[in-house]
């Protein structure tokens, strides 16, 4: 007898560990750990998905094992590596250890359950539901009645419900045209044809000329030759085409690489390759900690040790922050080693994603370059991970499971043997701690490459009077600069620090604000649909034309968006050419891509944008970086508000003067005697560092303390609250004296989809006793699901608010 323990996929508390199930004899050597399989579950004929962790010769169990009904994959989808990050993972995140396991692998190959109605008696209204078909599809559509009808069949023993577990990931098929017809009939349909049936006579021209690449997609069809998807079913109904599946390897599109080649390594570059070099060598699994200022050549670095790995038939592992957001970087390494990588980022179709993986896992891919969910890449012995801009926050994952790509990269660097490098010019204040303790080796480049002096800053006080009396948002100092640039055709970046700065509605008689009835925020101006949105739920509603509160007609919309601060660059610089990156030109995918290539071949003067034109991006003809609100970040009622404005300040002045010709920024602000802004204006990081350690050590913060953040929400306000301290009495009930407990508070949002939000932090430098405490708390609060309260642990959050 072989019994198999899996996971199966039913996300509770009570299913968070391993079932056991007979193998069938005719599954036997078949089913092995890491491979998914359909198991029956529960009473009825329900069937699921689970994931084999373990084979055995026998059970324990002394009732009857149920066998598994079928094996969704033929071969293991994770590798004992992954199984066993799984459980560590899942303890470390606080989370439901199928989801850990879903969380490794693409999104299309989570499992998707499709319902049938199975007659099981003979009845007219049986007939009459399924129509005298074999059975009947459960869909969303479905009205309440047929609901209501299905309920009762099923309650009176005349029908079933069975689930059949559907492998999305199989059934990523395009829709393509192809036709029977050879080309003489195709001539001879398309002289019958009117001569008005233009549509028809292009589509059938298109296949005259293309015979030999048919089948083709639907997409491409639309896409490059202008043929819609009407005009393809017209043909198909008068048997000119014929419309397929086809199943394609999908190539990324975005990715334009101009072949790399190594480059003589500076004196600082070589000290960092070589260390890093000695310890791929070596196998030794330590961490490095390269501190770079910006434009000191990281990248390099990276490429060249990664061929080391390669050189040793090894793999490597490379993350970068949203990637679609860096296109030069990925350019850089496929330039550099062309095929051999893949490319894993969230802006790739699901089914694109897919392909990548299984490049990988089919070992055709020897580097790996991805976001943060990339630290699952099924990589097989590793010789090297590599974190650029380790500092950045989306690294961690707001989700469950709440996990940090920098320790999943330490989790799986130690089991390979392999070095981890983190790369910044501003590291995390954890991370560079880390490296003052020795537990990591820091390497540090202080120079940029060919001597190029860092940027010269300039600090605008907004509050001086000049600068107090301009109509717009730009300084007269700024507006100055800028056209010097202009001048000398050189080119600008201006960054608006987003946060809390887009445009909401305000009442200026009343002071009412315009918010979202759902969530406690403010709605969001957006121009290209003109209505007010909300970020968190998708309301939205008409901009209004008086305030619904006092019916004044005053009411406008306060607050600057980078629509705004366009038409003010316009109306300045007439002559310039602006382009704008934020979220509105952002929306398709390529976008992005395409708003660098253009400026990178300077087919404009200024680039404009939020936060995501602040990091990475290498333009040897800028040499103004301008900032226009340098203080929205330094607001946010988050310990963190100094470090990550202090990191996007140094990051955005580090795009200016990288190559031959000087840099020069001008950063306005109200704080200009704030410690983050004077220190990044000089670039200094150590200043900044200290400082900055020195007050989380006053106020007892990371990396002094550990820090777990624990979330309770509720459509009652009151229940919330009663839960929240039901919380804080059972942690402390399993905390020593010395840990810091603080709230239950509301968060700063305390109101999200109609759920109100407090809670409770936990601040500790060792408590044994609260690791198991919070998983007693999820057990009990999460058995309970009928209450409805959402508890959420965040190990080490990047945000509190
Ligand atoms: N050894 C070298 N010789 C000549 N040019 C180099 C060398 N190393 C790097 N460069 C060039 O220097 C520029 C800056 O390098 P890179 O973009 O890697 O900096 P970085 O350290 O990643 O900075 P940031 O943190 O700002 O992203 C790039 O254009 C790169 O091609
Ligand atoms: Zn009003
Ligand atoms: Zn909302």
């Amino acid at each position: 007898m072989s019994v198999a323990e899996i996971i199966v996929d039913v996300p509770t508390m009570q299913t968070n560990r391993p079932f056991e199930y007979l193998i069938p004899d005719s599954l036997t050597e078949v089913v092995v750990p890491g491979m998914r399989v359909e198991v029956p579950f529960g009473r009825g004929k329900r069937k699921i998905q689970g994931f084999v962790m373990k084979v055995k010769d026998n059970s324990d169990f002394q009732g009857k094992l149920k066998p598994i009904s079928r094996v969704i994959d033929l071969k293991p989808v994770l590798s004992d590596e992954m199984l066993k990050l799984s459980y560590w993972l899942a303890d470390r995140t606080y989370s439901f250890q199928i989801s850990c396991l879903q969380t490794m692998l693409p999104s299309v190959m989570r499992a998707k359950y499709k319902e049938f109605v199975i007659p099981i008696a003979e009845d007219d209204e049986v007939r009459s539901l399924l129509n005298d078909k074999p059975d009947l599809e459960i869909t969303n559509q479905m009205s309440d009645e047929t609901i209501r009808l299905i309920n009762k069949l099923r309650k009176n023993n005349k029908i079933d419900i069975q689930y059949v577990v559907e492998n999305q990931a199989l059934q990523i098929k395009r829709q393509a045209v192809t036709t029977d017809l050879n080309i003489i009939q195709l001539h001879e349909a398309k002289s019958k044809l009117r001569a008005n049936a233009k549509a028809q006579i292009k589509l059938l021209d298109f296949l005259c000329n293309h015979l030999e690449e048919l089948p083709i997609e639907f997409s491409d069809l639309q896409g490059n030759y202008g043929i819609s998807r009407a005009v393809i079913k017209t043909a198909e109904k008068n048997q000119l085409v014929k419309i397929i599946e086809v199943t394609k390897f999908r190539k990324p599109v975005g990715i334009t690489p101009e072949q790399t080649n190594k480059l003589a390594l500076t004196d600082e570059q070589k000290v960092a390759v070589d260390q890093i070099s000695n310890a791929i060598d070596q196998e030794d699994s330590k961490t490095f900690l390269v501190e770079g200022v910006t434009g000191s050549g990281k990248t390099e670095v990276y490429l060249q040790t990664i061929e080391k790995a390669l050189k040793k038939n090894k793999t490597a592992l490379m993350l970068v922050p949203e990637i679609s957001l860096t296109p030069q970087m990925v350019n850089r390494v496929v330039g550099r080693f062309g095929d051999q990588v893949a490319v894993l980022h969230s802006g790739l179709s699901s089914g694109e994603r897919y392909d990548e993986w299984t490049r990988i896992e089919n070992k055709d891919v020897k580097v790996v370059v991805g976001a943060r969910s990339a630290v699952f890449a099924p990589l097989d012995n590793i010789g090297l991970i590599i974190i650029d801009e380790e500092h950045e926050a989306s690294y961690k994952q707001d989700d469950n499971p709440r996990y940090h790509a920098r320790d999943v990269a330490l989790w799986r660097a130690n089991l390979n043997k392999a070095p981890v490098v983190l790369g910044s010019a501003t590291p995390s204040l954890e991370s560079r701690a880390r490296a003052q303790k020795g537990v990591y080796q820091l390497i540090r480049m202080k120079k940029r490459i060919n001597d190029q002096a860092l940027p010269h800053v300039h600090i605008v006080d907004m509050r001086d009077d000049e600068n107090a009396a301009v109509k717009g948002d730009f300084s007269p100092a700024l507006q100055e600069s800028l056209q010097t640039t202009l001048d000398r055709h050189e080119q600008a970046i201006i960054l608006l620090n987003r946060r809390g700065y887009s445009s909401f509605m305000m009442c200026r008689e009343c002071g009412f604000v315009l918010k979202c009835p759902n969530c406690d925020v403010s709605l969001t101006y957006h121009k290209d649909l003109s209505k007010m949105k909300c970020h968190y739920c998708g309301h939205e509603e008409p901009v209004p034309n008086f305030c619904p509160n006092c019916h004044s007609k005053k009411i406008g919309f306060y607050g600057t968006g980078t629509q705004n601060i366009e038409q003010q660059l316009n109306d300045l610089y007439p002559n310039a050419k602006v382009l704008r990156m934020d979220v509105d030109t952002t929306r398709r995918k390529g976008d992005h891509a395409k708003i660098l290539k253009q400026f990178g071949q300077h087919k404009a003067d200024i680039l404009l944008g939020t936060q995501m034109i602040a990091k990475g991006l290498d333009f040897p003809d800028v040499t103004l970086v301008g900032v226009i609100n340098a203080d929205t970040t330094l607001s946010l009622a988050d310990y963190r508000a100094s470090e990550r404005t202090f990191q996007l300040l140094t990051q955005v002045s580090g795009r200016a003067g990288r190559a031959q010709k000087a840099g020069h920024v001008i950063i306005q602000t109200f704080n200009p005697d704030h410690y983050a802004i004077k220190d990044a204006a000089k670039q200094d990081y150590e200043k900044f560092f200290k400082q900055e350690m020195y007050l989380r050590h006053q106020s007892n913060y990371t990396p002094y303390y550990f820090t777990t953040l624990i979330s309770v929400a509720n459509q009652d306000e009151g229940k919330t609250l009663k839960q929240s301290y039901w919380l804080k009495k059972q942690l402390q009930t399993a905390l020593s004296k010395d840990a810091i407990l603080l709230g239950p508070s509301p968060t700063m949002i305390s109101r999200k989809q109609n759920k109100y939000y407090y809670q409770i932090i936990v601040k500790y430098k060792h408590e044994p006793k609260l690791h198991q405490k919070l998983l007693e708390i999820l057990n009990e609060t999460q058995t309970d699901t009928k209450n409805g309260f959402t508890i959420a642990i965040d190990n080490e959050p990047q945000h509190i608010d």
